[in-house]
């Protein structure tokens, strides 16, 4: 049976990328978009949309109510990305989500409603599997080199700084590194900001430039010696492997998983 699929966000570089994948899935039906313009209106009447008469709405409850859909996926903005998904929960929607800048609190409160409910939630800061096994190179590495400092360079349209991608890598690592803080002791920045923002000691620093997509480079250094574990999207076509894989195993879940790192890798 189908899987079906309402998609948050169509007009985004992300969410067209997600509603053109997901339309030509065979195993996928897109039933409905949520969009803040175009309610009432058809996804055929976007520019750059497949030509579909699925309908868009702007109010997430009244597409809830009426869509009989299997599973959510939020590429929005993070103030809106959490309200849509705390809704579909509510609504027994699986939610996925790749919109990043959720705080740690929003992530608790949304793993206590699926887990009490007992419905999959997928959280994903980074669906390229490139970006996931990165990240658990970088910390396979940090158990060894515990000096260690991020650098994520994106476009600059992104509203979030640092990247999810940096901050779950900062997670990652801090399950296998003691907190340290590096550098001189007594270094002083003489302009603010000099070292990058600071997470359990280590830094990471956030380049912004038109041209880039999302990339990051994970630097370790110790005595006489560098490791430099590295991970480039060019395209957007790059996390769709990832979100639909997510969007199969979140059915498959019983609660909330916060990386796909954590279903990856089991495969
Ligand atoms: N998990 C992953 O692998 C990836 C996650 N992302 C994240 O996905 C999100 C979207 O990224 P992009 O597509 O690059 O951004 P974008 O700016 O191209 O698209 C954002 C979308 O959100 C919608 N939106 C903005 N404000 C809204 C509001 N107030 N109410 C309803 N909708 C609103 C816009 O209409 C647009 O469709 C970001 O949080 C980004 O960090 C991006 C790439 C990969
Ligand atoms: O905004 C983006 O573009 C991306 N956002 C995600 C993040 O914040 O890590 C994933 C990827 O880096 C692209």
């Amino acid at each position: 049976m189908n899987i079906k699929v309402i998609i948050a966000g169509p007009r985004g570089k992300m969410g067209s990328e997600a509603v053109n994948m997901v339309y030509h899935e065979a195993n996928f039906e897109l039933v409905a978009c949520i969009d803040r313009k175009n309610n009432g209106k058809q996804v055929k009447d976007i520019e750059g949309l497949p030509d579909i008469e699925i309908p868009i709405f702007d109010n997430p409850n009244e597409c809830f109510q009426n869509v009989n859909a299997d599973v959510f996926v939020d590429l929005t903005i993070p103030e809106i990305g959490f309200e849509h998904t705390k809704l579909a929960l509510q609504y027994n929607i699986r939610p996925v989500i790749g919109t990043t800048g959720f705080t740690k609190d929003q992530i608790t409160e949304l793993t206590y409603l699926s887990n009490d409910k007992q419905i999959g939630c997928l959280i994903a800061p980074n669906f390229a599997i490139g970006a996931v096994l990165m990240m658990q190179f970088a910390q396979m590495a940090a158990k060894f080199f515990p000096d260690v400092e991020i650098i994520e360079k994106h476009h600059d349209q992104k509203l979030d700084a640092p990247s999810g991608t940096a901050i779950k890598t900062a997670e990652l690592i801090m399950d296998t590194r003691n907190a340290k803080n590096q550098g001189h002791p007594e270094e002083k920045e003489t302009l603010q900001g000099a070292r990058g923002a600071n997470i359990d000691g280590m830094r990471i620093h956030s380049m912004r430039l038109p041209g880039l997509v999302a990339h990051q480079e994970v630097a370790f250094g110790s005595s006489g010696q560098t490791l430099t574990i590295k991970h480039d999207s060019y395209n957007r076509q790059s996390f769709m492997e990832g979100i639909k894989f997510a969007i199969e195993e979140v059915m498959l879940l019983k609660g909330l998983i916060y990386g796909l790192e954590n279903i990856l890798l089991n495969k």
